[in-house]
């Protein structure tokens, strides 16, 4: 199980995320949903460790991400940001420099990794020539090489084309379905999420501001789109009073 509780990041400037809790069961699936600016990417990087909290700590299994690495990074796999692979390698040597930091990957995983986020075709090739796409599901491969249990994705389909959005998100749902690894996902295209998410929480202006389960949204709202828009539309009005 993965907890966050009380996380808050405060950037010099007042920006950032605050006071943010959630809990993550294998197999459960949460949007991490908010404008520009709202504190998505530093939350994920508050949860991943990589950046020094102000108050609140992630734990996976009762243990600190931040206090404690060994214990909680290999089971972690964190796209956060924007995908910068070594562009002089080919996909499958990016993905082979992989496999002295995790016992368990060999060539047979590298190889089925590439196929699954649908790159067998283009292992041998070198990641300068990939499209944006391309090199964003070089990324995601990555990051699911050695079978993490709980994945902090940020944006993982931008750059990616209409089919290629919906064949990494069956990619990802099946993988969810087949493994119960939990996710943790930021993306402002709520369409690729819609069928595979378990909950949405809403962040702006660095405050959460709702968190609720997919049949919750489900029952008093026709999407998850709706959801986020009215309970927006909420927190900007009460804001301005
Ligand atoms: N290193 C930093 N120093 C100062 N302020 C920062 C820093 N990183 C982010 N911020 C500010 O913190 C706020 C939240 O940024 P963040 O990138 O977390 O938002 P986001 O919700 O991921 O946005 P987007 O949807 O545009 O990716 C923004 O106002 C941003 O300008």
């Amino acid at each position: 199980m993965f907890e966050v509780n009380d996380l808050t990041k405060v950037y010099p400037g007042g920006r950032g995320i605050q006071g943010l809790n959630l809990t993550v069961q294998a197999g459960e699936v949460v949007a991490l949903l908010g404008p520009n600016g709202a504190g998505k990417t530093t939350a994920l990087q508050a949860m991943a460790g990589w950046v020094g909290t102000d108050r609140g700590e992630a734990s996976w299994n009762g243990a600190s991400v931040a206090d404690r690495p060994e214990l909680t990074r290999p089971y972690m796999g964190l796209m956060i940001g924007e995908p910068s692979p070594y562009l002089y390698l080919t996909g499958y040597d990016y993905l082979k420099c992989y496999h002295k930091l995790y016992p368990g990957v060999d060539d047979a995983r590298i190889r089925q990794t590439l196929e699954l986020v649908g790159m067998a075709k283009y292992g041998d090739l070198k990641i300068k020539k990939y499209s944006t796409g391309m090199k964003q599901r070089i990324e995601l491969a990555s990051v699911l090489l050695h079978r993490p249990k709980l994945l902090l994705l940020d944006e993982p389909f931008s750059g990616m084309d209409i089919e290629g959005r919906r064949e990494i998100s069956t990619m990802l749902r099946g993988l969810v379905a087949d493994t119960g690894v939990s996710v943790i996902v930021s993306s402002h295209q709520v369409h690729d999420i819609e069928d595979w998410i378990t909950h949405a929480c809403i962040v702006y202006e660095g405050r959460h501001v709702h968190t609720a389960g997919i049949a919750q949204i489900r029952e008093s709202f026709a999407g998850v789109e709706d959801y986020y828009l009215h309970h927006l539309a909420e927190e900007r009005s009460g804001a301005s009073v």
